[in-house]
């Protein structure tokens, strides 16, 4: 029989790629989302179930309904800013709504969790290649929010052996080849999709967060991986946990970066047009470089990035945003100020 699995936060933009990919391996994908970030367009391999995870009520109800094999939770809140500005948000939403599917979990006989941590847990590590073992010294709300989970599901591992995977993302991009899902965020702060709306015109206020980090060319650096990569790791952790394999972390990276200038040259390759943007100071917290190790996830859970070159995620990326351009999908999305 199908295997459901049930997604949490999958009307998003990792959620949404995460499911077309479980219904392509077999799998059975429900989605649980409140629409406060995601697309009910979004949803198209599987139910939507309009809930919150701050609802522990909504969560039972949904796994009564469901009966999932395995949890993916993508809920969350993911705007670095805004979580210094109201960390009350972020604790109850992240930290507290995770909880509640941590417990919810438990409750039902320890379903195994599949969680959407972040390389924003390791804060501004001092070293060129980010291991799980890299200390996690997180330097914001939303970064503290993300790895307060991690230590609850190691915790309830230990206590009540509920089995899970954190998988710790570095800079997600780029878009569904079929165009049939794409980064739709409502406020869009991301260098890829802010570099490719300057370079149409959409936006006339990009800008180059610091040109004097201790890189190559004085921009930061950042490890960018396709999100249909992160779907399919997704998919790997989810059969890992379904065989058995016991609660670990792993990172989801490339193991290769690449510097803001690097990306709009790219940008500007893939448009042939130019990328119009002002320099501007630093964005405070943002470290020089952070570039994984993928090692472990390729050792334990047989996953390697395959669709992740720079040309390809901003490939993807450039025709969801322009020529193939879903007006109906992303009718609700407004651009940063
Ligand atoms: N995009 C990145 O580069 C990146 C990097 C590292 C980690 N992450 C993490 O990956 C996950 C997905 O990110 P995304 O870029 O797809 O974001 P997204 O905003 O597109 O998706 C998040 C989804 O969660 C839903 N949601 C939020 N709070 C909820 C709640 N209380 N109850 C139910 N649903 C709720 C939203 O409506 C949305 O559909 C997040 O947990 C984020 O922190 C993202
Ligand atoms: O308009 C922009 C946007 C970004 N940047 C720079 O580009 C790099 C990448 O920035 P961004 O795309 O915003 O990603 P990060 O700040 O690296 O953070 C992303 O990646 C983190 C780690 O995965 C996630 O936790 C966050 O949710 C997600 O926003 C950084 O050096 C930024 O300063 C610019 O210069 N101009």
């Amino acid at each position: 029989m199908t295997q459901k699995i049930l997604v949490l936060g999958g009307a998003g933009y990792i959620g949404s790629h995460t499911c077309k990919k479980l219904r392509q391996k077999g799998f059975d994908p429900v989605t649980f989302d409140n629409l406060s970030d995601g697309h009910g367009a979004f949803v198209k391999w599987g139910e939507l179930i309009l809930g919150d995870i701050r609802s522990k009520p909504d969560l039972d109800a949904a796994i009564a309904k469901v009966a999932p094999a395995a949890i993916i939770h993508f809920a969350a809140l993911a705007y670095v800013g805004e979580s210094v500005s109201d960390p009350a948000k972020y604790y109850e939403n992240n930290t507290l709504g995770s909880l509640n599917v941590v417990q919810a979990a438990a409750d039902a006989g320890n379903i195994p969790i599949i969680f959407s941590s972040t390389c924003a847990t390791y804060g501004t590590p001092d070293v060129s290649l980010i291991t799980e073992e890299t200390q996690q010294q997180p330097i914001n709300p939303y970064g503290r929010s993300k790895r307060m989970v991690e230590q609850i599901l190691q915790d309830f591992s230990a206590a009540y052996d509920l089995r899970s995977v954190s998988l710790r993302y570095f800079n997600a991009a780029g878009g569904d080849a079929d165009l049939e899902v794409g980064e739709a965020h409502r406020q869009e702060t991301h260098l890829i999709p802010r570099a490719i709306l300057s370079a149409l015109g959409r936006i006339d206020d990009f800008a180059v967060f610091g040109d004097d980090y201790d890189t190559s060319d004085g921009s930061a650096v950042r490890d960018y991986i396709h999100v249909s990569d992160l779907a399919e790791a997704h998919a790997a952790a989810c059969s890992y946990l379904l065989n058995g394999g016991r609660t670990d972390v792993f990172n989801l990276g490339v193991g290769k970066g690449y510097s803001v200038f690097e990306v709009i040259k790219a940008v500007e390759a893939e448009l042939n047009t130019s990328v119009p943007f002002r320099q501007e100071p630093r964005r405070p917290g943002d470290p020089a470089s952070l570039i994984s190790d993928p090692a472990k996830a390729k050792r334990l859970l047989g996953f390697e990035a395959k669709h992740s070159s720079l040309e390809n995620i901003i490939h993807t990326a450039a025709r969801w945003h322009c020529l193939d351009w879903q007006p109906k999908a992303c009718e609700t999305v407004t651009l940063n100020a």
